[in-house]
């Protein structure tokens, strides 16, 4: 299976938050954020692996800020590491407001998505080939988070997590 940049599959998926998608604040709903993260995420895995895949786990969000009514919010997704199912796709968001041409940050998150085959059965999905210093950072911390939420989800027993308790250790 041929390993895949980063670049293969980076999405950038734009949105408009229009009434329908806020709260009483003029905020975006931060369930439809999630919404359109877990879309753009999926995408994003589908095209590294080039198979279906569905959503095995969503790491901690943080909404440090709001994003308007009638702003637009971009979701940059990207895969940075794949495991032998899994792919932890790692996302930014931020929102834009073209009227007065200010970006902000709003949020980010890791997803972690699983191929599955034919049979709906985890496959194995190709390799993940960095070529930016960003890209390298998140593929080295990515062992420790992947051994962290499988510890979460009861999948991993701490004394299994050698990375994970190395840092600790440091
Ligand atoms: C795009 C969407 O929104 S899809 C809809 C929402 N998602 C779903 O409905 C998914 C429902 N869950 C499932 O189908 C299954 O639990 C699966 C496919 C995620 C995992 O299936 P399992 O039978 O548990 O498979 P298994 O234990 O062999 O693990 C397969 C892979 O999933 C990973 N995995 C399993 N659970 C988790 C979890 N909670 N967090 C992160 N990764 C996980 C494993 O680490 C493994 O990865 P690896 O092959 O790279 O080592």
């Amino acid at each position: 299976m041929r390993a895949k940049r980063v670049s293969e599959s980076l999405n950038v998926m734009n949105e408009l938050v229009l009434p329908n998608d806020t709260n009483t604040f003029g905020n975006l709903m931060g369930g439809r954020l999630m919404y359109w993260m877990d879309i753009a995420a999926a995408y994003c895995a589908s095209k590294h692996c080039n198979a279906p895949v569905v959503t095995a786990s969503v790491d901690n969000i943080s909404f440090k800020n709001p994003i308007k009514l009638g702003h637009y919010v971009h979701i940059e997704a990207y895969v940075t590491r794949a495991f032998n199912s899994s792919m932890e796709i790692y996302l930014r968001v931020r929102g834009e407001d073209t009227l007065h041409q200010f970006t902000y940050d709003s949020n980010e998150a890791y997803l972690t998505f699983v191929a599955l085959d034919p049979n709906d059965k985890p496959r194995s999905v190709p390799e993940v080939i960095v070529e930016t210093e960003e890209e390298q950072k998140r593929y080295d911390g990515a062992l420790r988070r992947r051994q962290l939420r499988l510890i979460l989800a009861g999948k991993m027993k701490p004394n299994e997590a050698t990375e994970l308790k190395a840092l600790f250790a440091e």
